[in-house]
């Protein structure tokens, strides 16, 4: 399979191929159905969690954390949405497609609020009370 430094852009079609690829060649494809990569999903989402669990709040861009931390997190931010893309294939949804969507109906369901605008014109980066 091709290297992550060889491409110089990733997209979710291409992460979809390259794991296609990966369950054909082992004859895995015979194991990854829904249920069974959503379980994995949800499998690898704890581990995830378990890289956070009792650090407390941490800041942004982790700057306290080794690199040997980062990698590892990496890894595991990886595995979710690797089993993502293969649920997501696996069920016949575009991801990509479905995802831009979701972002779109975001927006329509949480509107840009006046007072929120000012606070971005003033440099105020108020959330208006949301969070
Ligand atoms: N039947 C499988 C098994 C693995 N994988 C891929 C998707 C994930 O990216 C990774 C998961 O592999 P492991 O189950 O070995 O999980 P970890 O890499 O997290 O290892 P460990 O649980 O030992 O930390 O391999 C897959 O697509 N289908």
């Amino acid at each position: 399979m091709t290297g992550a430094q060889e491409c110089e852009s990733v997209t979710l079609d291409l992460l979809k191929k390259k794991m296609t690829e990966f369950a054909k060649e082992r004859d895995w494809q015979q194991f990854h159905s829904p249920r069974n990569l959503l379980l994995a999903l949800v499998g690898e989402v704890g581990e995830l969690s378990e890289i956070f669990q009792w650090k407390g709040e941490v800041p942004k861009g982790l700057p306290d954390w080794t690199e040997e931390e980062k990698v590892h997190l990496g890894e595991e931010l990886s595995d979710v949405l690797l089993y993502l893309v293969q649920l997501s294939d696996i069920c016949g949804i575009d991801l990509g497609k479905a995802a831009l969507r979701k972002v779109q109906l975001n927006a329509l369901k949480y509107p840009v609020s006046n007072e929120r605008s000012q606070a971005s014109i003033n440099g105020s980066h108020s959330q208006a009370g949301r969070f």
